[in-house]
């Protein structure tokens, strides 16, 4: 199938039946000053919504420390505490048990809109300034179906190989909880979306060793949903409540009990996660609450296979892949003790925080008839033509799997590169990875796709994903952690020309590495001076451009290197193995001795090693 661009996959308007602005959720981009070519501008949602703003009062807000760094805390404790977590490779199997696993995943859709309001969805603005009066269930506010809200789930639905229902409602689940204005959530329950669909997991998805060559993990239904309001816990017994959350569009996948290994349930995450950002259904991930999973638990007696199924318990809102192996891992082992020890597993909620190695009971499992669920008599249900579905299917363009097949069989990558540059940065990171490879290709002319070029394209996913990866590694420069990806492929640090520019140049070998790298430093921390317009006039006006040795220099540099240094030099006479070391010895005495912005390191070993054999060993050996 061909590739086509999230930029293109914007287009989802169907004969003009849903309207361009409450679709897709446009990013915000900032634009650096080194950008000489701006970004097109940013579309912006404007709400219909009757919204109610809330003047923020002048009390500081919460301090809020992002997952990661929470994650990165919790290891470097557990470390400080030398409790370094066991390897989880043997830890999937329990002699005598089998696990069984069902997984819940709330995902946050990508709409410009509320479910059932046209109050926009909002991330980053100030709490309760994006809420319309149905979202605080003031009497008299009535749902309005956002029909637009419906194409990222379609595509995420068939992302997840699912059969689509041409007619779905939608339920009220009743429960009483600060959150939930109304006292009652609008879920799918009786008649959901979507149905029985199915993903498969390859052991290059990270499944545990167990299951082989893969599985299959069946989709058993998904749903569309209201998310909740935001609680942000504050000293003694207070809570504050961002209603900005409340009716952002949801859809709930639920699978199959398919899964019986820990690491086969993060997988699992992992894989949807990436592919609801390759389609565009969701925009944000796990590390950004964008996405949360609910892990059932069962465990049976390994010996008899027609046994019922364990009684399950659902760990709920796990935030992080790992917390989801953690955590199966934890429960497993609780409830295999309870079950030794003469008890009985009781039906109940749990839940998991980071860091620990024990689930902890949050209440007892919620019943059908505790949510006394019923059809909403303010909704119509929702009817979906299958004009609508066949288009989005045809519009789907390439997902992450072939994506990843591509990448190793074109660009002969390992497996583990190419996941990682699929899964990086919601996606972004493969967009521009895509649009370097379009720039490499284009200065590279017609022949753009002969074996020859070959390298220059591996040295850019090398580049896109090692290279890159290390600019945000430098503690040095707080302000710069961020690359700066965007929707559409670019890098608002490292803009696709500069890096094509960089790579051509350097597969050229018209620039040293170290010249490369520090030209990318320079584009990332911005200091390349204004009055320079390319890579090219850097190089031109700084003069490094990469004047290399001729081979009579390298041949003469090389002589010099050696003298005095019979004794090195006899290593090369009747080794047992190629004394590698040595001759990298007498190669960084050639950049010692030369030039060094001359040298090339690779041309510099190859000419020593010629020399060594043709010239000097011969000579000792007389
Ligand atoms: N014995 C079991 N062991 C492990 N998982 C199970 C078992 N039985 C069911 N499951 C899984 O539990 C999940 C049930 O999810 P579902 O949304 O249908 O119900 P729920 O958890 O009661 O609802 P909610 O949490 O949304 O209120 C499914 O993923 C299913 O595969
Ligand atoms: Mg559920
Ligand atoms: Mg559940």
């Amino acid at each position: 199938m061909p590739r086509i661009r999230a930029a293109a996959l914007s287009r989802y308007l169907l004969h003009g039946q849903f309207s361009a602005r409450g679709c897709l959720r446009a990013q915000p981009r900032i634009l650096p000053p080194i950008l000489r070519n701006p970004l097109p501008a940013t579309t912006t949602c404007f709400s219909q919504a009757r919204a109610i703003h809330v003047e923020s009062n002048n009390a500081p807000l919460p301090v809020h420390v992002p997952l990661r760094k929470q994650l990165k805390d919790e290891a470097k404790k557990q470390k400080a505490l030398g409790k370094k977590k066991k390897k989880n490779a043997n830890n999937q199997v329990v002699d005598g048990w089998e696990l069984t696993v069902g997984i819940e995943i709330h995902a946050q859709l990508n709409t410009a809109k509320k479910l059932f309001s046209a109050a926009t969805t909002s991330f980053n603005d100030d709490p309760n300034s994006h809420v319309a009066y149905f979202d605080l269930a003031t009497p008299g506010s009535q749902p309005i179906f956002q029909k637009e809200t419906l194409i990222p789930a379609l595509r995420a639905a068939l992302a997840l190989n699912c059969d689509i229902q041409n007619t779905s409602r939608f339920d009220r689940k009743h429960y009483f909880h600060w959150d939930q204005p109304s006292g009652y959530q609008i879920t799918q329950y009786y008649e959901p979306f979507a149905r029985d669909g199915r993903i498969a997991l390859k052991p290059r998805d990270g499944v545990a060793a167990e299951d082989g060559d893969g599985v299959l993990v069946g989709i058993k239904q998904i749903q569309m949903e209201q998310d909740t309001a935001k609680t942000l816990a504050q000293p003694g017994d207070v809570h504050w409540i961002d209603f900005n959350r409340v009716g952002v569009p949801l859809i709930e996948i639920i699978t199959l009990p398919d899964i019986h290994y820990p690491a086969t349930a993060a997988a699992f995450v992992r894989k949807v996660q990436i592919l609801l950002n390759a389609v565009d259904a969701c925009v944000s991930g796990m590390e950004a609450g964008g996405l949360r999973a609910d892990v059932n638990v069962s465990v049976r007696r390994s010996d008899d296979p027609s046994a019922p199924l364990g009684q399950r318990t659902e760990i709920k809102n796990l935030s992080s892949f790992k917390a989801v192996e953690d955590a199966v891992i934890a429960e497993r082992d609780r409830q295999i003790s309870v079950l030794e020890s003469g008890g009985a597993v009781e039906s109940e909620t749990r839940g998991w925080s980071i860091g620990s190695t024990e689930t902890r009971r949050l209440r007892g499992k919620e019943g059908e008839v505790d949510y006394r669920y019923m059809p909403d008599p303010d909704l119509a249900p929702v009817i979906i033509g299958d004009d609508l579905v066949n288009h989005l299917r045809q519009g789907m363009g390439e997902l992450p799997d072939a994506e990843v097949d591509e990448l190793i069989q074109r660009f002969e990558l390992t497996p583990k590169d190419a996941l990682s540059l699929v899964a990086l940065d919601e996606g972004k990171r493969i967009e521009y990875f895509w649009n370097v490879i379009d720039l490499l290709a284009k200065r590279f002319g017609p022949s753009a796709k002969s074996p020859e070029y070959l390298p220059g394209y591996q040295l850019a996913a090398n580049w896109v994903l090692h290279e890159l990866g290390r600019l945000t590694s430098d503690r040095t420069e707080d302000a710069a952690q961020d690359l700066g990806f965007t929707e559409d492929g670019e890098c608002l640090r490292v803009p696709a020309q500069h890096l094509s520019d960089i790579l051509l140049y350097l597969y050229q070998r018209r620039i040293t590495a170290k010249v490369a790298k520090e030209l990318l430093w320079a584009v990332f921390r911005r200091r390349i001076p204004d009055e320079y317009p390319t890579i090219e006039a850097v190089l031109d006006e700084e003069n490094l451009w990469f004047n290399e040795l001729s081979e009579d220099e390298y041949v003469e540099l090389a002589y010099a290197a050696a003298e005095g240094q019979d004794e090195v030099v006899k290593q090369f006479v009747d080794y047992k193995h190629y004394p590698q070391g040595k001759l990298m010895f007498l190669v960084g005495q050639m950049i010692r001795l030369g030039a060094e912005e001359r040298i090339d390191p690779k041309a510099a070993e190859m000419v020593m090693k010629r020399v060594l054999k043709e010239n000097l060993v011969p000579a000792i050996k007389d």
